[in-house]
């Protein structure tokens, strides 16, 4: 079933709550919640004793919720705060900013609109403008005063999560969040949650915060229109939500996030909130259903891993094997083999009718051949379009050498095995087809550019290299949950400038993706130069971005011509279905850029070769709106070597 593969948590939020431990009883024990919502109030009243819940059940059954007069009340807070820390609650959500719109309590708010209309009445417009003024500044200083106190919790407490809510009705609560952010130097233990207090969603809000490590959606209880349905004890759900609604929650619910129910004033009837979560499992029941590739990559969503440097490094045996588990790889490369093969029969007895191909077969080069995932797949190639080759495997890392030669008894044809650097190679006859794939996350990043110049030696004239030419791709990324773990784990210079390969779990795309460097093989003598130099680059952006968005660096991506039009992509906008070889890379940005909508965002990004030959790397650096030091100077932090 598909809701295996997701990690959705459900969490009531009764209102109010009567007897503390009996809604625990009643909520978790009996009803299979995952968690429960609750006020943090030491008195003692509602909880009868703090003691009837077990230390494990504080810490990961409740969510402690801080009441909101503690906006304006820092006594109160650090009172809350206190309590929860005592109990060891690992949970603790924040009342909801303050918005113009919306007032602490519902007493307060009737209260206000009676003396606004009293006043309204007598006031000019000026009056009136001032007064909206005044009342918004003053709302602005106590939302600052409020996180200055939050701030100073975060500081002193390390394993709690901590929640703020959003309203989504509010058009600006994605900058409010990027603005508490920003003053709180971004921690995280530290998320958001959207309050879906109004069927009606801003698109743009709504984009704003499709990259964000949301912790939970809130649904009002009155958020659910009701059905009535004949039959009074039916377990069918008597309760829909809107549907743009659903796409919000099926959006998020793939994210792995909680889901908190919360019981509306003047809600009454507790059975409808359970009526209310089976239409919520119904919808998780919905979700698509995640193929084997998808939930093995779920394993690895935002982990950060260091690019692979197969030219520098031998890869392990297992490296290979996962390597070979993408069958859709292996299978372009064949079809790339299988289509030049007949291409160059073709060819060769359009020269001579007379030729025996037999006799002068077809010389196959494979260059960086690994244990032999692509060898096998050429002999597949060579027998499907019957057209006899002569195939040499060429393969510096001595242990894969070891395999290669072992799995020469199980090919149904020879394969002549080199251990040597393709660069170096003298080989005893030059080849037709040069097959490689040394192509990393960012197409060039494991140097094939610099291997290839130096094994295109041992190509005939007119022969061709599969592949023939890529390309690398990228588009400014927003991913916060990234970023932090950066930012804090690695607070250091060396790890904001470096690249990482990662599957991207919580994160936005905020661009249209732009070309950024191209590779073409096999190149023409004379434009390969002995200090490499012909394989710099420098590419200069100017990305538009449709939402605000808060800039954390950039994704990047490739594609790769193998022959003609067979050709790998894992741009998203091309991605070759289920290829799983490579993850995006990740640039990071030493510091994230705040880019209002329709604003240009510029950067530039350069491939560099070094003096001493040793060494490629890339320098970026962000030029509008901000300027930001260039990146990896001189491969400072980050290189790949030769
Ligand atoms: C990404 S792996 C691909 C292996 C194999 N073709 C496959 O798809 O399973 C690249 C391979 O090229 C080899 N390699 C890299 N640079 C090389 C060089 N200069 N000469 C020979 N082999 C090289 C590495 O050792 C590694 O086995």
């Amino acid at each position: 079933m598909s809701e295996e593969h997701y990690n959705v948590k459900y969490c009531i939020e009764p209102k109010p709550i009567v007897s503390f431990t009996d809604s625990f009883d009643d909520e978790i024990e009996d009803f299979g919640f995952n968690l429960l919502c609750a006020p943090l109030i030491p008195e003692g009243v509602i909880a009868k004793s703090d003691m009837l819940l077990s230390c494990g059940q504080w810490a990961e059954d409740i969510i402690g919720v801080i009441s909101p007069e503690c906006i304006e009340d820092s006594k109160k807070f650090q009172a809350e705060m206190g309590w929860a820390t005592y109990l060891g609650i690992t949970y603790i959500m924040f009342a909801p900013f303050l918005t113009e719109d919306k007032k602490v309590s519902k007493i307060e708010e009737i209260k206000e609109i009676k003396e606004d209309e009293k006043e309204k009445k007598t006031e000019t417009e000026e009056e009136k403008e001032i007064k909206k003024k005044k009342q918004s500044e003053s709302i602005h200083d106590k939302n600052t005063n409020y996180i200055r106190m939050i701030n100073s919790t975060l500081k002193s407490t390390t394993s709690t999560d901590f929640i703020i809510p959003f309203y989504l009705s509010d058009k600006n609560s994605w900058n409010k969040w990027n603005e508490i952010r920003l003053m709180t130097e971004s921690y995280s233990s530290f998320y958001p949650a959207l309050i879906l207090d109004s069927s009606k969603v801003h698109t743009e809000c709504i984009e704003s915060w499709m990259g964000e490590n949301v912790k939970a959606l809130i649904i009002p209880s009155d958020l659910f229109a009701e059905q009535k349905t004949r039959n009074r004890n039916s377990k069918q759900s008597a309760f829909q939500l809107p549907k743009q609604i659903v796409q919000l929650i099926k959006h998020f619910m793939i994210k792995d996030i909680d889901i908190i129910l919360r019981q509306s004033e003047g809600h009454k009837v507790r059975r409808d909130l359970h009526k209310q979560f089976y239409y919520l499992r119904k919808i998780e029941k919905s979700l698509p259903k995640l193929s084997n590739w998808e939930i093995a990559n779920r394993d690895f969503e935002d982990c950060l891993q260091d690019p692979l440097q197969p030219l520098k490094d031998n890869l392990e045996s297992s490296s290979y094997a996962v390597f070979e588990d993408d069958t859709i790889k292996y299978e372009l490369y064949e079809k790339a083999v299988y289509k030049a093969l007949l291409d160059f029969a073709k060819l060769r007895k359009k020269e001579d009718p007379k030729i025996n191909l037999k006799e002068n077969p077809i010389v196959v080069m494979l260059v960086g051949s690994g244990r032999g995932g692509i060898v096998r797949r050429c002999i597949i190639a060579s027998h499907k379009s019957k057209v006899p080759i002569r195939l040499y495997a060429i393969e510096k890392n001595p242990s894969a050498v070891i395999t290669l030669r072992n799995n020469k008894w199980e090919y149904d044809h020879e394969v002549i095995v080199v251990d040597t650097d393709m660069r170096v190679w003298n080989p005893p006859e030059k080849c037709d087809i040069m097959v490689s794939e040394l192509l990393g996350s960012f197409g060039d990043n494991e140097l094939s550019p610099e291997c290839l110049d130096g094994a295109q030696k041992i190509l005939k004239k007119g022969g061709i290299s599969i592949p023939s030419e890529y390309n690398s791709f990228m588009c400014p990324i927003s991913t916060p949950r990234l970023f932090n773990e950066l930012f804090e784990k690695k607070n250091n210079l060396k790890g904001l400038e470096t690249s990482y390969v990662v599957n991207f779990g919580k994160y936005k795309y905020l661009s249209n993706i732009q070309k950024v460097f191209t590779f073409t093989h096999p190149l023409p003598k004379e434009s390969i130069k002995k200090d490499n130099s012909h394989n710099d680059r420098f590419k200069s952006f100017n990305f538009v971005l449709k939402n605000d968005s808060l800039i954390h660096g950039f994704a990047g991506f490739f594609d790769a011509i193998l022959y003609k039009d067979v050709k790998l992509s894992t741009n998203p906008i091309d991605h070759t279905p289920q290829m799983a070889s490579w993850f995006p890379i990740y640039f990071p940005i030493q510091k994230p850029v705040f880019v209002k909508a329709g604003d240009n965002f510029k950067a530039s990004m350069w491939r560099c070769t070094s003096n001493d030959l040793k060494r490629v790397f890339y320098e970026w650096t962000v030029t509008s709106p901000v300027i930001l030091p260039i990146h990896n100077v001189n491969g400072r932090s980050s290189s790949i070597d030769l």
